[in-house]
Formats: structure tokens, sequence, C-alpha cells
């Protein structure tokens, strides 16, 4: 399928329904058109900001990448005119967030793209949103369980917020005892149909989509900043290909959540719009973190196969990157029962995961397109493991023991991994709740 340009060409807000519909026209010879939904939380009172809006222009353009994978023109017009810190938000999201898609569809030309902007607006008046009740966004996994008691314990009172939540993130949230807020996203089933027909397909940035949906839910509810909880390994590339990064967790990384900042508070005005407050921190770290709450050992899940449109897996699937990772990052900091009961399995006593885990040491390829961490925090997990009675011996841990290179333990630093560090934008009062748990 071949086509000039990617277009957009309205999008319309509903206030009594909450429904938003987004259009999108893959502009050619034989054009294909279509409409996201989004339904966003109504609230009992209040009308709707102009910043609310503001952040749909936003959306508008970030939620297209998904119809602009079908084709990859090489052209992409969007609507309105926006602030500079608006235009370097999409050309990031349709080059770096479409770099694995680059990559798998080896189109290299993604990688250079570029989001043409009838004109430059001036940036938007200030609106101070800083003081407001944070908007933690739950995505069922260890991570955002973290954040949430984190905001709880210091007396923040989060309202957790999610799209399409599933029933893993239902459960979590009915462990958390916290009313949640959730907006709902149906992508065009067109896409659906012409993925079955063959079309062009691959990742994309979901993380920028979901963090704007969630922005406009607490712009529309009066609410305080977004807070995420994406991990400081996030902005880590899988590998370089013709000279660029490519990172599957490109829009968790740090310099989308800087783009996106400045890209609504330009463009919509907030002055706090949104943050992750684990930044700073390792997904060892966190999982050290996540031990001490055992209130969500029963519906925790970071799998992404439970997280699929069509067909979820009900939890852990036990035998994909993202369980391996994540089980071994939590059982340096757990009982093995306890481990065992959150994956209904023992990873550690079957020999058929020891190739999966070779990969996430860097034994064995590059470092697997998923939401995994540095290849660092998988050593130093398993050097936990090797020094700790109650694992040392089991089979995988035995395994995978021997098979690490000498020398491969010697670059990996616990202190390097277990000690905060790197940018992160998170505002004072929230950094004073996080150094309370570290
Ligand atoms: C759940 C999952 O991992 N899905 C990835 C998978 O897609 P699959 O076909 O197996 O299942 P579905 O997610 O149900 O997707 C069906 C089709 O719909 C397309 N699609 C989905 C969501 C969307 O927003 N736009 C879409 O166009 C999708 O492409 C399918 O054709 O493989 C795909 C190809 O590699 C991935 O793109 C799917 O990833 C989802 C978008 C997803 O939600 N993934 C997150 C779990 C994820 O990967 N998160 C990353 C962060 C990525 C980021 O930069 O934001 C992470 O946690 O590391
Ligand atoms: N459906 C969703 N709705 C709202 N936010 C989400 C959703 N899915 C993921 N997120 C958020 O996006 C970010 C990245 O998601 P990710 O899957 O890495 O996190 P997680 O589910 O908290 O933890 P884990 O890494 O253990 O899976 C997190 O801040 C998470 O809260």
């Amino acid at each position: 399928m071949q086509f000039d340009v990617m277009r957009f060409p309205s999008y319309a807000y509903d206030p009594a329904t909450g429904v938003a519909t987004f259009d999108y026209l893959l502009d050619g010879a034989a054009p294909e058109a279509f409409t996201e939904t989004v339904t966003f939380p109504v609230p009992e009172a209040g009308g709707v900001p102009d910043a609310f809006h503001r952040v749909l222009d936003l959306l508008h353009v970030v939620a297209g990448v998904s119809y602009y994978k079908v084709g990859a023109p090489a052209r992409i017009e969007a609507p309105k005119a926006v602030p500079a810190e608006a235009k370097a938000l999409f050309d990031a999201v349709y080059s770096k967030g479409l770099g694995e898609y680059a990559y798998v569809n080896q189109l290299p030309y993604v990688l250079d793209l570029t989001v043409g902007v009838p004109g430059v607006s001036s940036p938007a008046a200030p609106v101070d949103n800083a003081e407001g009740r944070p908007l933690s966004a739950v995505g069922g996994g260890k991570d955002s369980i973290v954040t949430l008691e984190i905001l709880r314990t210091a007396g923040l009172d989060p309202v957790p917020f999610s799209v399409n939540p599933n029933p893993v993130i239902v459960n979590v949230n009915a462990a958390s005892g916290l009313p949640a807020l959730a907006a709902r996203r149906r992508l065009d089933p067109r896409l659906f149909e012409l993925n079955r027909a063959g079309a062009r397909n691959g990742h994309i940035p979901v993380t920028a989509i979901n963090s704007l949906i969630a922005i406009a839910t607490a712009t529309l509810h009066g609410l305080g900043p977004v807070v995420m909880s994406n991990e400081r390994s996030a902005s880590d590339p899988n590998l370089i290909w013709n000279g660029h990064p490519i990172n599957h967790q490109w829009s968790k990384g740090v310099e989308a959540e800087g783009l996106l900042r400045a890209a609504v508070t330009a463009h919509a005005g907030l002055t706090e719009p949104y943050f992750s407050l684990l930044r700073s921190l390792s997904e060892l770290h966190i999982a050290q973190l996540f031990a001490r709450f055992t209130a969500y050992d029963d519906v925790v899940t970071s799998c992404n196969k439970a997280f699929k449109l069509h067909d979820p897996t009900a939890r852990w699937c036990g035998d994909c990157p993202k369980c391996r990772f994540v089980a071994l990052a939590m059982a340096p900091s757990m009982p093995r029962e306890r481990l065992t009961r959150i994956f209904g399995r023992d990873l550690f006593a079957e020999p058929a995961q020891v190739p999966g885990y070779l990969e996430l040491l860097g034994i064995d390829a590059h470092k697997p397109f998923e939401c995994v961490g540095e290849v660092e925090e998988s050593l130093v997990a398993l050097a936990m493991l090797a020094d700790d009675p109650q694992w040392r011996d089991a089979p995988v841990v035995a395994a995978l023991r021997d098979a690490v290179p000498a020398g491969a333990w010697a670059e990996a630093s616990r202190d390097a991994v277990l000690t905060p560090g790197g940018q992160t934008f998170v505002p004072p009062a929230y950094a004073k709740a996080l150094s309370l748990v570290l």
C-alpha cells in the first residue's frame, strides 16, 4: 500500500458523553481513513477547560502513529499551528518513537521523519495545576503499584487512572482500595482488517498516547500532575541502527518525558503536567520497593501478554522476556515461596528458561524488544541470587552462574544499579515523598 501523506482531518469532543473522536487519513491514489475513539470519564460538575482541548490537539497527532504505520508515507501534515515545543514532540514521536518499527520493517527514512505544521503559535497562558491531587497512572504492574503506595504514604492523595482497564488493572485498583478513574480507547477496526490483510505493522510508542490521555483526564477533572512510573533503564536503547538508537521503550524514556512536558506546558499552559516519580531508579531497585507491599501479590501482573487487545492471558505467561526479567528482579528481595505464588510457578526450577535468561544477561543477541531492564541489572540480580542460600542451588541460577563469563561479573556494579541517579523532572514535594522510602 502506497500513500503520499498522512493527514489529520478533524477531531471532536462531546462533553455530555465524554466521547472524543479523532480522524486520520492516509492520502494517496487509494486513500484509507480511520477514526479512533477515546471516551473520557465525565466529571460530575464543571465545564470543559480550554487546556483540555489543547491537550487533545496534541493527542490527535500523537495517537496517529497507530495508523501511520500501515503505510509509512514520507510526509506527515499536522492540522494546526502549535508552539515549537509541540512540533518537537511530534517529530520525535514519529521518528524515535517508531524506531523499532523502522528497524523491523527496514524503513530507515522513518528515523528522520519530521511533521509539517501550518505555523508556529505562541505559548498558552500559564494554568497553575501544581498543587492539585496527582493522577497516578496504573498499568497493573509492579512499578505503578510502588508509585501509588509512595504517594499514598506521603499523604498526597493520589487518584488512580488507567486507559482500558482490563481485569488485572481492575483487581490492582481493588487491592489499593482507592476509587479510580478510567478512559476507554478504541482503535479503528479497519486497522485490524488491514493487519489481517498483511498491511505493514509494528511497535508504536504507546506510553506517549496513554500519557496524553491521562493529562487530558487530569485537566478535565481539575486534578494536578500526572505521575508515571517509568524507570531509569527505559531510556536505554536496544541497539544502534543506521547511526540511530533504537529503543522499544522510547516513549517511557527521559527524553520523551522532557519533550512531552515541554509540549504540554507550551501548548496547554499546564505548569506541572507530568513526570515519572521512579525515573531515578533501576528496575531492580523498584522491585525491591515492591517487595515491601504484599497486598498486591495475587493481582500484580507485568507480563505484556495480559495486556493484548485480543486473547490476553489472565496473568503472567511465565515464558517471555518480561516474565523472566521481573522474576529475576523480584527474586533477591523475597522468599522463593512468595515469588512462586506471584508467578504461579517457579521459573528458576525450569531449565527451559535458561536460553531466555542468557539473552537478558547480554550473552546471546541484543536486549530483547520488550520492557526489560539493563543487562547490568540482570547481572547484579543474578549475583545476589548466587550469593543467597535459598536461591543459589536453583537449577536456573546454577546454570546461569556457570554461563556468565568472568569479565561480565566484574562490569556489573551493585552500587551503580541500586544508587538512584540520572536526570529527573520530579518536583520537590514529590522528591520528598520518594526520599521517605529510599
Ligand atoms: C500487549 C503488547 O505487548 N502488544 C504489542 C504486540 O501487539 P499484539 O499484536 O501482540 O497485541 P495488541 O497489543 O493487542 O495489538 C493488536 C494490534 O493493534 C496494534 N496497536 C495496538 C495498540 C495501539 O495503541 N496501537 C496499535 O496500532 C498493534 O500494533 C497490533 O497490530 O506487538 C506490537 C508490535 O510489536 C506492539 O506494538 C504491541 O504493543 C502495544 C502497543 C502495547 O501496548 N505494548 C506495551 C505493553 C509496551 O510495549 N509497552 C512498552 C513501552 C513502549 C513505549 O515506548 O511506550 C514497555 O512497557 O516497555
Ligand atoms: N493501561 C494503562 N493506563 C494508564 N497507564 C498505563 C497503562 N499501562 C501502562 N501505564 C503506565 O505507563 C507506564 C509504563 O508502563 P509499564 O507497563 O512499564 O508499567 P507498570 O505496569 O506499572 O509496571 P511493569 O514495568 O511492572 O509492567 C507506567 O507509568 C504505567 O503506570
